[in-house]
């Protein structure tokens, strides 16, 4: 994409954030994503897959008139970002309508948000997250913190404020520190009580006020599996919706293998163990899986989580390190 084309876009959302009356006029153009009780609207392509729902404006009217809705209620929704092609998006939430007959008109349904991550793939994942985030805060924050009063929104979404105090708040994420940690030939994932049977992932925590992410990791790895790591090395970052937001900020760091004995904080964590290549390679090649009554197999996060980023890395630098040495 070329990069005016970034910035004439970006220039123009930064406009529908800040002006009431512009933000109103893009709804006219605008691409709608449905949320019922914050479950997002998917809808099954010809070719079976499914995808996520995304009504223009006209479409949207003529499905809320059809079950009895105000055109107006378009004017609840909230600026996601825009396409390519400059169209606005926007997510909306309709869970005081009636379910069946919405998912009658749209051709659709209204799947959770957990289930919705395994149907659909690639930029939608972030887009539908980032959806339900925002209506999430915003159904969450509809009163000031400091005098009780109701908090007011902007037309775009980006912000609420209280009158009668002046604040002004702006959706939030929390930091959040995962780390995959590695001892040279094997790595160190964990899972919790209610993670789904089988699965396990890298270790995280939420950063306490004041901490960098650094010091973040070295206390979450400390007090979960009483390990010290070392080398820590940047991956990358995603929001996580659930179960509010997070922003997840994805390290490797490595210990001693001298000194991997784990010692669990059974508060926090049901398992930690160490995996070897084979293990993880054959766990990532596998689709998530749990039929009822067979033993959990193990399995990571599915691709669209940062952890499953950080176990495909470590899996790649084991590889090529495999090869270095001449072993398969
Ligand atoms: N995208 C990904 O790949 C992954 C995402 N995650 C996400 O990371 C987040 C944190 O991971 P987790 O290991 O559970 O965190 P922690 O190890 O910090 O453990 C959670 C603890 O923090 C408390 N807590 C809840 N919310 C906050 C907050 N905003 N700030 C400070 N403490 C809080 C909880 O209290 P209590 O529950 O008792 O109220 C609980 O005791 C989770 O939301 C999880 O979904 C985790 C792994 C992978
Ligand atoms: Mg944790």
């Amino acid at each position: 994409r070329s990069c005016s084309g970034y910035v004439s876009r970006t220039r123009y959302l930064m406009r529908l954030r800040e002006d009431d009356e512009a933000c109103r006029e893009a709804l006219r153009s605008g691409n709608f994503l449905l949320y019922h009780k914050l479950a997002p609207l998917l809808q099954k392509t010809n070719s079976g897959v499914y995808k996520l729902a995304c009504l223009k404006t006209s479409d949207l009217e003529h499905v809320l008139e059809k079950v009895g809705k105000d055109k107006h209620f378009v004017n609840e929704s909230f600026l996601l970002g825009c396409t390519d092609k400059s169209e606005p998006q926007f997510s909306l939430e309709v869970g005081d309508l009636d379910r069946s007959a919405l998912e009658q008109e749209c051709r659709g349904m209204f799947v959770d948000l957990r289930k919705a991550f395994f149907m659909i793939t690639g930029p939608e994942s972030a887009l539908v997250a980032k959806g339900q985030a925002l209506l999430r805060w915003h159904q969450t924050n509809g009163f000031c913190s400091a005098t009780g009063q109701p908090t007011v929104r902007n037309q775009s979404g980006s912000f609420r404020v209280c009158h009668s105090s002046g604040v002004t708040y702006y959706p939030k994420m929390a930091p959040v520190a995962i780390v995959l940690v590695s001892d040279g030939s094997r790595c160190l994932l964990a899972r919790q009580a209610m993670f789904p049977p089988g699965m396990y992932s890298a270790l995280s925590g939420f950063c306490d006020m004041g901490e960098s992410l650094e010091e973040a990791l070295h206390r979450e790895v400390a007090e979960e599996v009483g390990l010290e790591v070392e080398n820590l090395q940047y991956s990358g970052s995603q929001h996580w919706p659930f179960p509010q937001s997070s922003f997840m900020l994805a390290c490797h760091a490595t210990v001693n293998p001298d000194k991997t004995q784990v010692n669990i904080d059974t508060a926090e964590l049901e398992d930690a163990r160490w995996f070897s290549f084979e293990e993880i390679t054959e766990a990532l090649q596998k689709p998530p899986r749990n039929p009822k009554g067979e033993p959990p197999v193990f399995w990571v996060p599915p691709p669209y989580a940062i952890a499953n980023q950080l176990i495909q890395e470590w899996a790649n630098q084991q590889q090529l390190s495999r090869k270095r040495h001449g072993l398969k």
